[in-house]
Protein backbone atom coordinates (compact mmCIF):
# COMPACT_ATOMS: atom_id res chain seq x y z
CA UNK A 1 0.00 0.00 0.00
CA UNK A 2 1.77 3.44 -0.55
CA UNK A 3 0.98 6.34 2.24
CA UNK A 4 -1.76 7.74 -0.59
CA UNK A 5 -4.09 5.69 1.58
CA UNK A 6 -2.42 6.39 4.62
CA UNK A 7 -2.95 10.42 4.17
CA UNK A 8 -6.23 11.03 2.16
CA UNK A 9 -5.16 14.52 0.54
CA UNK A 10 -8.79 15.84 0.65
CA UNK A 11 -9.65 17.58 4.14
CA UNK A 12 -6.01 19.12 4.73
CA UNK A 13 -6.57 22.65 6.85
CA UNK A 14 -4.34 25.15 5.43
CA UNK A 15 -3.70 28.39 6.66
CA UNK A 16 -2.02 29.68 3.39
CA UNK A 17 -5.54 30.24 0.86
CA UNK A 18 -3.71 29.99 -2.12
CA UNK A 19 -0.29 28.62 -3.08
CA UNK A 20 2.56 31.39 -3.08
CA UNK A 21 3.96 31.43 -6.05
CA UNK A 22 2.07 30.64 -9.72
CA UNK A 23 3.55 28.49 -12.37
CA UNK A 24 3.05 29.42 -15.98
CA UNK A 25 1.66 25.84 -16.10
CA UNK A 26 1.04 22.04 -15.01
CA UNK A 27 4.45 20.63 -15.09
CA UNK A 28 5.31 17.53 -17.17
CA UNK A 29 6.04 15.12 -13.76
CA UNK A 30 8.59 12.84 -15.55
CA UNK A 31 11.96 13.24 -15.70
CA UNK A 32 13.81 14.44 -19.24
CA UNK A 33 14.10 12.26 -21.81
CA UNK A 34 16.63 9.81 -21.31
CA UNK A 35 16.76 10.26 -17.55
CA UNK A 36 15.89 7.82 -15.00
CA UNK A 37 14.18 8.67 -11.34
CA UNK A 38 15.73 6.89 -8.28
CA UNK A 39 12.09 6.63 -6.26
CA UNK A 40 12.81 4.50 -2.81
CA UNK A 41 12.93 1.04 -4.53
CA UNK A 42 15.12 1.94 -6.89
CA UNK A 43 17.35 4.20 -4.79
CA UNK A 44 17.69 1.14 -2.23
CA UNK A 45 18.69 -1.33 -4.81
CA UNK A 46 21.11 1.94 -6.35
CA UNK A 47 22.63 2.56 -2.91
CA UNK A 48 22.99 -1.66 -2.59
CA UNK A 49 25.14 -1.88 -5.79
CA UNK A 50 27.58 1.30 -4.70
CA UNK A 51 27.94 -0.22 -1.94
CA UNK A 52 29.59 -3.47 -2.96
CA UNK A 53 31.59 -1.50 -5.79
CA UNK A 54 32.44 0.68 -2.97
CA UNK A 55 33.77 -2.23 -0.62
CA UNK A 56 35.29 -3.64 -3.35
CA UNK A 57 37.37 -0.25 -4.02
CA UNK A 58 38.27 0.02 -0.56
CA UNK A 59 39.43 -4.09 -0.48
CA UNK A 60 41.63 -2.90 -3.15
CA UNK A 61 43.45 0.15 -1.19
CA UNK A 62 41.92 2.90 -3.88
CA UNK A 63 40.78 6.43 -2.34
CA UNK A 64 37.44 7.26 -3.16
CA UNK A 65 37.55 10.67 -5.30
CA UNK A 66 34.84 12.74 -7.35
CA UNK A 67 34.97 15.79 -9.91
CA UNK A 68 32.34 17.87 -11.17
CA UNK A 69 29.87 16.67 -13.93
CA UNK A 70 30.27 19.49 -15.92
CA UNK A 71 33.80 19.80 -17.62
CA UNK A 72 35.32 21.93 -20.05
CA UNK A 73 34.56 20.86 -23.31
CA UNK A 74 38.12 21.02 -24.10
CA UNK A 75 38.68 17.63 -22.49
CA UNK A 76 37.01 15.50 -24.62
CA UNK A 77 38.07 16.87 -28.02
CA UNK A 78 39.40 14.26 -29.78
CA UNK A 79 39.74 13.60 -33.63
CA UNK A 80 39.37 9.61 -33.57
CA UNK A 81 35.77 9.70 -34.42
CA UNK A 82 34.72 8.42 -30.98
CA UNK A 83 30.76 7.84 -30.72
CA UNK A 84 31.63 9.45 -27.23
CA UNK A 85 32.19 12.89 -28.86
CA UNK A 86 29.67 12.78 -31.22
CA UNK A 87 27.37 12.35 -28.79
CA UNK A 88 28.81 14.93 -26.07
CA UNK A 89 26.31 16.71 -24.42
CA UNK A 90 27.74 19.95 -24.87
CA UNK A 91 26.53 23.81 -24.65
CA UNK A 92 28.11 27.45 -24.22
CA UNK A 93 27.39 28.33 -20.67
CA UNK A 94 26.56 31.77 -19.75
CA UNK A 95 29.68 33.25 -19.43
CA UNK A 96 30.46 32.26 -23.23
CA UNK A 97 32.75 28.91 -21.80
CA UNK A 98 32.36 25.49 -24.27
CA UNK A 99 31.15 22.94 -21.29
CA UNK A 100 29.81 19.20 -21.05
CA UNK A 101 28.18 17.19 -19.34
CA UNK A 102 31.04 14.80 -18.74
CA UNK A 103 30.78 11.39 -21.09
CA UNK A 104 32.87 9.34 -18.92
CA UNK A 105 35.41 9.76 -15.56
CA UNK A 106 38.80 9.38 -17.11
CA UNK A 107 39.58 12.69 -18.49
CA UNK A 108 38.34 14.15 -15.21
CA UNK A 109 40.86 12.28 -13.11
CA UNK A 110 43.90 12.82 -15.57
CA UNK A 111 42.94 16.25 -14.84
CA UNK A 112 43.02 16.52 -11.25
CA UNK A 113 45.77 14.69 -11.55
CA UNK A 114 47.98 17.07 -13.46
CA UNK A 115 46.49 19.88 -11.27
CA UNK A 116 47.77 18.22 -7.97
CA UNK A 117 51.01 17.47 -9.62
CA UNK A 118 54.22 16.05 -7.48
CA UNK A 119 51.74 16.37 -4.18
CA UNK A 120 50.38 12.71 -4.81
CA UNK A 121 53.28 10.16 -4.60
CA UNK A 122 53.14 7.26 -7.72
CA UNK A 123 51.16 4.70 -7.57
CA UNK A 124 47.70 6.85 -7.83
CA UNK A 125 44.74 4.17 -6.64
CA UNK A 126 41.94 6.26 -6.94
CA UNK A 127 37.75 5.20 -7.49
CA UNK A 128 34.89 7.21 -8.03
CA UNK A 129 30.96 6.53 -9.05
CA UNK A 130 29.52 9.31 -11.24
CA UNK A 131 26.88 10.19 -13.39
CA UNK A 132 27.99 10.81 -17.01
CA UNK A 133 25.88 11.93 -19.89
CA UNK A 134 25.50 11.93 -23.80
CA UNK A 135 23.13 13.16 -25.80
CA UNK A 136 22.30 10.56 -28.39
CA UNK A 137 18.89 11.25 -31.12
CA UNK A 138 15.99 9.66 -29.00
CA UNK A 139 15.19 7.54 -32.16
CA UNK A 140 17.09 5.23 -30.60
CA UNK A 141 15.55 5.43 -27.71
CA UNK A 142 18.25 4.46 -25.31
CA UNK A 143 19.50 6.44 -21.96
CA UNK A 144 21.03 9.42 -21.70
CA UNK A 145 22.38 9.09 -18.42
CA UNK A 146 24.39 6.40 -16.55
CA UNK A 147 26.42 6.10 -13.25
CA UNK A 148 29.81 4.32 -13.66
CA UNK A 149 32.23 2.66 -11.29
CA UNK A 150 35.79 3.57 -12.18
CA UNK A 151 39.07 2.49 -10.33
CA UNK A 152 41.95 3.59 -11.98
CA UNK A 153 46.29 3.27 -11.38
CA UNK A 154 48.24 6.09 -12.38
CA UNK A 155 52.19 5.32 -12.34
CA UNK A 156 52.04 1.57 -12.90
CA UNK A 157 53.85 0.95 -16.55
CA UNK A 158 53.39 -3.23 -16.64
CA UNK A 159 50.75 -5.58 -16.60
CA UNK A 160 50.24 -5.95 -13.37
CA UNK A 161 48.44 -2.75 -12.84
CA UNK A 162 45.71 -4.13 -15.31
CA UNK A 163 46.22 -8.00 -13.97
CA UNK A 164 45.01 -5.99 -10.56
CA UNK A 165 42.26 -4.01 -11.74
CA UNK A 166 40.50 -7.01 -13.46
CA UNK A 167 41.28 -8.77 -10.13
CA UNK A 168 39.31 -5.93 -7.96
CA UNK A 169 36.00 -6.65 -11.07
CA UNK A 170 36.07 -10.48 -10.28
CA UNK A 171 35.76 -10.08 -6.56
CA UNK A 172 33.21 -7.82 -7.07
CA UNK A 173 31.15 -10.39 -9.37
CA UNK A 174 31.60 -12.39 -6.66
CA UNK A 175 30.83 -10.59 -4.17
CA UNK A 176 26.85 -10.28 -6.01
CA UNK A 177 26.60 -14.08 -6.81
CA UNK A 178 27.90 -14.02 -10.12
CA UNK A 179 30.48 -16.65 -11.46
CA UNK A 180 32.97 -17.34 -14.43
CA UNK A 181 29.83 -19.45 -15.48
CA UNK A 182 28.07 -16.09 -15.78
CA UNK A 183 30.60 -13.95 -17.36
CA UNK A 184 34.25 -13.43 -18.78
CA UNK A 185 36.70 -10.88 -20.10
CA UNK A 186 38.09 -10.76 -23.54
CA UNK A 187 41.55 -9.43 -23.56
CA UNK A 188 43.79 -8.16 -25.87
CA UNK A 189 45.94 -5.31 -26.51
CA UNK A 190 46.36 -2.14 -28.86
CA UNK A 191 49.89 -3.27 -29.31
CA UNK A 192 48.89 -6.04 -31.49
CA UNK A 193 47.31 -3.55 -34.14
CA UNK A 194 49.71 -0.96 -33.93
CA UNK A 195 52.62 -4.14 -34.43
CA UNK A 196 50.51 -4.97 -37.44
CA UNK A 197 50.64 -1.44 -38.63
CA UNK A 198 53.79 -0.94 -38.16
CA UNK A 199 54.60 -3.49 -40.80
CA UNK A 200 52.76 -0.86 -43.41
CA UNK A 201 53.84 2.83 -43.61
CA UNK A 202 50.44 3.67 -42.15
CA UNK A 203 50.25 8.13 -41.28
CA UNK A 204 51.06 8.36 -36.98
CA UNK A 205 47.47 9.81 -36.33
CA UNK A 206 45.55 6.41 -38.67
CA UNK A 207 46.33 4.37 -35.50
CA UNK A 208 43.88 5.37 -32.99
CA UNK A 209 41.19 6.23 -35.97
CA UNK A 210 41.13 2.84 -37.36
CA UNK A 211 41.02 1.02 -33.33
CA UNK A 212 37.37 2.97 -33.14
CA UNK A 213 36.60 1.97 -36.32
CA UNK A 214 37.81 -1.59 -35.44
CA UNK A 215 35.62 -1.48 -32.31
CA UNK A 216 32.47 -1.19 -34.34
CA UNK A 217 33.15 -4.60 -36.20
CA UNK A 218 29.93 -6.43 -35.58
CA UNK A 219 28.13 -3.34 -35.10
CA UNK A 220 28.12 -2.60 -39.00
CA UNK A 221 28.54 -4.07 -42.26
CA UNK A 222 31.98 -5.58 -42.86
CA UNK A 223 32.08 -3.75 -46.16
CA UNK A 224 31.49 -0.04 -44.61
CA UNK A 225 34.65 -1.39 -41.67
CA UNK A 226 36.97 -1.86 -44.83
CA UNK A 227 35.57 1.42 -46.43
CA UNK A 228 36.25 3.59 -43.37
CA UNK A 229 40.24 2.07 -42.57
CA UNK A 230 40.94 3.02 -46.53
CA UNK A 231 39.61 6.18 -45.25
CA UNK A 232 42.41 6.80 -42.45
CA UNK A 233 44.86 5.62 -45.19
CA UNK A 234 45.07 1.88 -44.52
CA UNK A 235 46.12 0.11 -47.87
CA UNK A 236 43.96 -3.18 -48.53
CA UNK A 237 47.11 -5.15 -47.34
CA UNK A 238 47.39 -3.85 -44.40
CA UNK A 239 43.61 -4.08 -43.86
CA UNK A 240 43.76 -7.86 -44.49
CA UNK A 241 46.29 -8.47 -42.41
CA UNK A 242 44.91 -6.43 -39.77
CA UNK A 243 41.79 -8.52 -40.33
CA UNK A 244 42.87 -11.68 -40.41
CA UNK A 245 45.15 -11.00 -36.65
CA UNK A 246 41.79 -9.56 -35.34
CA UNK A 247 40.00 -13.49 -35.55
CA UNK A 248 43.04 -14.63 -33.05
CA UNK A 249 41.61 -16.40 -30.46
CA UNK A 250 44.81 -17.74 -28.80
CA UNK A 251 48.10 -16.12 -27.40
CA UNK A 252 50.45 -18.94 -29.02
CA UNK A 253 49.02 -18.43 -32.45
CA UNK A 254 48.89 -14.29 -31.83
CA UNK A 255 52.85 -15.34 -30.91
CA UNK A 256 53.15 -17.30 -34.31
CA UNK A 257 51.43 -14.10 -36.08
CA UNK A 258 53.72 -11.61 -34.52
CA UNK A 259 56.90 -12.92 -32.75
CA UNK A 260 58.03 -13.57 -29.29
CA UNK A 261 60.28 -10.49 -29.12
CA UNK A 262 57.07 -7.83 -29.25
CA UNK A 263 55.61 -5.91 -26.80
CA UNK A 264 51.84 -6.94 -27.05
CA UNK A 265 53.07 -10.67 -26.59
CA UNK A 266 55.33 -9.95 -23.75
CA UNK A 267 52.13 -7.92 -21.68
CA UNK A 268 49.34 -10.55 -22.37
CA UNK A 269 51.94 -13.20 -21.30
CA UNK A 270 52.71 -11.12 -18.40
CA UNK A 271 48.91 -10.76 -17.11
CA UNK A 272 47.93 -14.43 -18.40
CA UNK A 273 50.67 -15.56 -15.40
CA UNK A 274 49.25 -13.20 -13.18
CA UNK A 275 45.98 -14.22 -13.54
CA UNK A 276 46.53 -17.54 -12.08
CA UNK A 277 48.60 -16.24 -9.51
CA UNK A 278 45.13 -13.83 -8.96
CA UNK A 279 43.22 -16.96 -9.10
CA UNK A 280 41.22 -15.93 -11.81
CA UNK A 281 42.60 -17.60 -15.06
CA UNK A 282 39.03 -19.28 -15.81
CA UNK A 283 37.15 -15.47 -16.03
CA UNK A 284 39.84 -14.64 -18.56
CA UNK A 285 40.16 -15.11 -22.22
CA UNK A 286 42.19 -13.96 -25.00
CA UNK A 287 40.63 -12.19 -27.70
CA UNK A 288 42.29 -10.38 -30.62
CA UNK A 289 39.01 -8.65 -31.85
CA UNK A 290 38.51 -6.32 -28.69
CA UNK A 291 39.56 -2.65 -29.11
CA UNK A 292 37.44 -0.81 -26.89
CA UNK A 293 35.92 2.28 -28.19
CA UNK A 294 38.27 4.91 -26.79
CA UNK A 295 40.52 6.56 -28.65
CA UNK A 296 43.28 6.99 -25.74
CA UNK A 297 44.21 3.76 -25.13
CA UNK A 298 46.94 2.17 -26.05
CA UNK A 299 48.03 -0.61 -24.92
CA UNK A 300 46.31 -3.92 -22.61
CA UNK A 301 42.37 -2.78 -23.48
CA UNK A 302 39.62 -5.73 -21.90
CA UNK A 303 35.99 -5.92 -21.21
CA UNK A 304 33.41 -8.14 -18.89
CA UNK A 305 31.00 -9.83 -21.44
CA UNK A 306 27.89 -12.46 -20.08
CA UNK A 307 28.27 -15.45 -21.48
CA UNK A 308 24.88 -15.87 -22.69
CA UNK A 309 26.09 -13.44 -25.59
CA UNK A 310 22.23 -11.36 -24.61
CA UNK A 311 23.75 -8.06 -23.00
CA UNK A 312 26.17 -5.34 -24.16
CA UNK A 313 29.98 -4.93 -22.56
CA UNK A 314 29.26 -4.98 -18.39
CA UNK A 315 32.43 -3.16 -18.16
CA UNK A 316 35.38 -2.06 -19.70
CA UNK A 317 38.89 -0.62 -19.30
CA UNK A 318 42.88 -0.69 -20.34
CA UNK A 319 46.00 1.07 -20.43
CA UNK A 320 46.17 4.68 -21.54
CA UNK A 321 50.00 5.47 -21.18
CA UNK A 322 50.01 9.04 -22.97
CA UNK A 323 46.22 10.77 -21.85
CA UNK A 324 48.46 12.80 -19.39
CA UNK A 325 50.67 13.96 -21.34
CA UNK A 326 48.23 14.73 -24.13
CA UNK A 327 46.60 17.17 -21.53
CA UNK A 328 50.18 18.47 -20.90
CA UNK A 329 50.88 16.37 -17.51
CA UNK A 330 54.08 14.42 -17.49
CA UNK A 331 54.77 11.03 -19.54
CA UNK A 332 53.16 9.13 -16.56
CA UNK A 333 51.42 5.33 -17.50
CA UNK A 334 48.01 5.06 -16.34
CA UNK A 335 45.24 2.09 -16.52
CA UNK A 336 42.05 1.93 -15.00
CA UNK A 337 38.26 0.70 -16.32
CA UNK A 338 34.24 1.98 -16.20
CA UNK A 339 31.54 -0.12 -15.17
CA UNK A 340 28.17 1.49 -15.65
CA UNK A 341 25.27 0.37 -13.38
CA UNK A 342 22.96 -0.43 -16.45
CA UNK A 343 24.01 -3.62 -17.71
CA UNK A 344 24.95 -4.99 -14.10
CA UNK A 345 21.31 -4.95 -13.46
CA UNK A 346 19.82 -6.67 -16.63
CA UNK A 347 22.50 -9.45 -15.97
CA UNK A 348 20.90 -10.00 -12.40
CA UNK A 349 17.33 -9.90 -13.26
CA UNK A 350 18.28 -12.24 -15.97
CA UNK A 351 20.15 -14.15 -13.37
CA UNK A 352 18.02 -14.43 -10.89
CA UNK A 353 20.25 -12.46 -8.38
CA UNK A 354 18.48 -9.41 -7.59
CA UNK A 355 18.62 -8.97 -4.46
CA UNK A 356 15.34 -8.09 -1.50
CA UNK A 357 16.70 -4.79 -0.44
CA UNK A 358 13.45 -3.93 1.75
CA UNK A 359 12.98 -0.93 3.64
CA UNK A 360 13.64 -1.61 7.53
CA UNK A 361 12.70 0.61 10.46
CA UNK A 362 12.93 -1.56 13.40
CA UNK A 363 10.20 1.36 15.61
CA UNK A 364 7.33 2.73 14.81
CA UNK A 365 6.59 5.56 17.65
CA UNK A 366 2.87 6.95 18.05
CA UNK A 367 0.65 8.63 20.79
CA UNK A 368 -2.50 7.05 21.16
CA UNK A 369 -3.84 11.31 22.89
CA UNK A 370 -3.14 14.25 20.69
CA UNK A 371 -1.62 16.01 23.72
CA UNK A 372 0.85 13.09 24.09
CA UNK A 373 2.31 13.34 20.58
CA UNK A 374 5.55 15.50 22.82
CA UNK A 375 6.29 12.11 24.69
CA UNK A 376 6.30 10.02 21.63
CA UNK A 377 8.82 12.77 20.22
CA UNK A 378 10.65 11.90 23.47
CA UNK A 379 10.58 8.09 23.11
CA UNK A 380 11.88 8.32 19.51
CA UNK A 381 14.65 10.47 20.26
CA UNK A 382 15.54 8.37 22.74
CA UNK A 383 15.81 5.39 20.65
CA UNK A 384 17.73 7.20 17.98
CA UNK A 385 19.83 7.95 20.39
CA UNK A 386 20.56 3.91 21.03
CA UNK A 387 20.57 3.89 16.98
CA UNK A 388 17.65 2.35 16.79
CA UNK A 389 15.62 3.76 13.77
CA UNK A 390 12.29 5.08 14.25
CA UNK A 391 9.29 5.97 12.32
CA UNK A 392 7.07 8.72 14.48
CA UNK A 393 3.97 9.16 13.48
CA UNK A 394 3.38 12.88 13.26
CA UNK A 395 -0.23 13.39 13.19
CA UNK A 396 -3.05 11.73 15.12
CA UNK A 397 -3.55 8.88 13.38
CA UNK A 398 -6.76 5.78 14.30
CA UNK A 399 -4.46 2.54 15.16
CA UNK A 400 -5.52 0.69 11.71
CA UNK A 401 -3.54 3.28 9.99
CA UNK A 402 -0.75 2.93 12.21
CA UNK A 403 -0.66 -0.97 12.26
CA UNK A 404 -0.95 -0.55 8.00
CA UNK A 405 2.26 1.49 7.81
CA UNK A 406 4.09 -0.48 10.24
CA UNK A 407 3.76 -3.65 7.83
CA UNK A 408 4.77 -1.17 4.82
CA UNK A 409 8.05 -0.19 6.54
CA UNK A 410 8.90 -3.58 7.89
CA UNK A 411 8.50 -2.15 11.86
CA UNK A 412 9.66 -4.96 14.09
CA UNK A 413 7.90 -3.33 16.81
CA UNK A 414 5.35 -0.58 17.70
CA UNK A 415 5.86 2.06 20.52
CA UNK A 416 2.46 2.63 22.00
CA UNK A 417 2.30 6.56 24.22
CA UNK A 418 -1.13 5.94 26.59
CA UNK A 419 -2.04 7.73 28.72
CA UNK A 420 -2.26 5.63 31.87
CA UNK A 421 0.82 3.78 31.13
CA UNK A 422 2.93 7.07 30.87
CA UNK A 423 1.07 8.34 34.14
CA UNK A 424 3.74 5.51 35.42
CA UNK A 425 6.29 6.37 33.01
CA UNK A 426 6.18 3.35 31.16
CA UNK A 427 5.05 2.59 27.25
CA UNK A 428 3.68 -0.11 25.27
CA UNK A 429 5.78 -2.45 23.23
CA UNK A 430 4.31 -4.56 20.95
CA UNK A 431 6.28 -7.27 19.01
CA UNK A 432 4.64 -6.92 15.66
CA UNK A 433 5.58 -10.86 14.25
CA UNK A 434 4.58 -11.85 17.54
CA UNK A 435 1.87 -9.77 19.02
CA UNK A 436 3.38 -10.40 22.06
CA UNK A 437 2.81 -6.97 23.99
CA UNK A 438 4.54 -5.40 27.62
CA UNK A 439 4.71 -2.66 29.46
CA UNK A 440 8.33 -1.07 29.39
CA UNK A 441 9.50 1.98 31.63
CA UNK A 442 11.42 4.39 29.51
CA UNK A 443 14.40 4.39 30.80
CA UNK A 444 14.60 0.51 29.91
CA UNK A 445 14.22 1.24 26.26
CA UNK A 446 15.97 -0.63 24.36
N1 LIG B 1 29.38 7.66 -22.34
C1 LIG B 1 28.11 7.38 -21.99
C2 LIG B 1 27.36 8.27 -21.25
C3 LIG B 1 26.05 7.95 -20.93
C4 LIG B 1 25.56 6.74 -21.33
BR1 LIG B 1 23.77 6.26 -20.93
N2 LIG B 1 26.28 5.87 -22.03
C5 LIG B 1 27.54 6.17 -22.35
Amino acid sequence: TSDVTETPRAGRSNSVSSPPVDYAQKIDVNPPKGTRDFPPEEMRLRNWLFHNFRQVSELFGFEEVDYPVLESEALYIRKAGEEIKDQLYCFEDKGNRRVALRPELTPSLARLVIQKGKSVPLPIKWFAIGQCWRYERMTRGRRREHYQWNMDIIGVPDATGEAELISSIVTFFKKIGITAKDVGFKISSRKVLQEVLNLYSVPENSFAKACIIIDKMGKIPMEEIKKELRSVELSNDAIEDLLQVLSIKSLTELEEKLGGSGEAVRDLKQLFSLAEKFGYSEWIQFDASVVRGLAYYTGIVFEGFDREGKLRAICGGGRYDYLLSTFGGDDIPACGFGFGDAVIIELLKERQLLPEVPLEVENIVCSLDPDLQGVAATVATRLRGKGQRVDLVLENKPLKWVFKRAARINAQRLILVGRSEWEKGMVNVKILSTGEQHQVNLDDLQ
